[in-house]
């Protein structure tokens, strides 16, 4: 094993996301019109957002911070946009050419948090894994092995949940009456690549903290 982080559930070789199909923006956020999509973000420093709608795509640059909740760690896309997001729709018109667009500013996401149950704060979470060293229940094998995603789909029941972002494995059981969005938006990643969905909702502004550096 190399000197890098040891305490995570790790690696996996799987195909391309899967789930990008099967999700529904209207159903995580009601009201929300128009999303874009990064491609290719998770291993490089630049990249193509893709726009769904007239799919046109803006180059951006694109870096990747690691980030930790409690023993879960992740990489998250830090996007330094050189065009706004958000450009003007016009019902029933084609778009403009995307130079002539009005930039429109990019509105906070509604927030969508679930009241913690009992026992189940932030504080509790921090607390829980500093009391269990093994919340990812690798039982003393290696983390640094080759997961094909047949094995991740495997794992959907309690206590052992998985899911892939950016290529790497996660059991996020243990995390799920702590998430903030609530056990029912976290279960949307359970048995799958996340990494779409995950990229979707960093760009709605609903996990801003994870890819911020404060
Ligand atoms: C894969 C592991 C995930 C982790 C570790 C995670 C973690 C978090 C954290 C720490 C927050 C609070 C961030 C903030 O307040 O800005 C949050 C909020 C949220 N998450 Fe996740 N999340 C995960 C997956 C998902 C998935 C798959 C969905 C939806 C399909 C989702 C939907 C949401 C929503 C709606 C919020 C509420 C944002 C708000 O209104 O404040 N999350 N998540």
């Amino acid at each position: 094993m190399d000197s890098g982080k040891d305490d995570d559930f790790t690696f996996c070789q799987v195909s391309a996301p899967v789930d990008q199909n099967d999700f529904n923006e209207q159903t995580v956020v009601p009201g929300i019109s128009k999303i874009t999509i990064n491609e290719e973000a998770s291993s490089s420093n630049s990249g193509e957002q893709i726009n769904l709608w007239n799919n046109t795509s803006v180059p951006i640059s694109t870096t990747v911070k690691e980030k930790k909740v409690g023993s879960l760690s992740f990489n998250v896309i830090d996007t330094t946009q050189k065009q706004p997001i958000t450009t003007q729709k016009q019902a029933g018109k084609p778009l403009k050419d995307p130079a002539e667009q009005k930039p429109v500013a990019k509105k906070p996401a509604a927030r969508a948090k679930v009241p913690f149950e009992k026992g189940y704060s932030p504080m509790d979470w921090v607390k829980l894994t500093r009391t269990h060293p093994d919340l990812a229940g690798l039982n003393g094998q290696s983390n640094r092995r080759l997961i094909p995603l047949s094995e991740v789909k495997q794992h959907q029941s309690e206590g052992t949940m998985w899911t892939v972002l950016h290529g790497r494995v996660y059991n996020i059981s243990p995390y799920m009456k702590f998430h903030p969005g609530g056990v029912d938006m976290l279960m949307k990643a359970v048995g799958k690549d996340c990494t779409s969905l995950f990229s979707i909702l960093w760009q709605l502004a609903y996990h801003s903290e994870l890819s911020s550096s404060k």
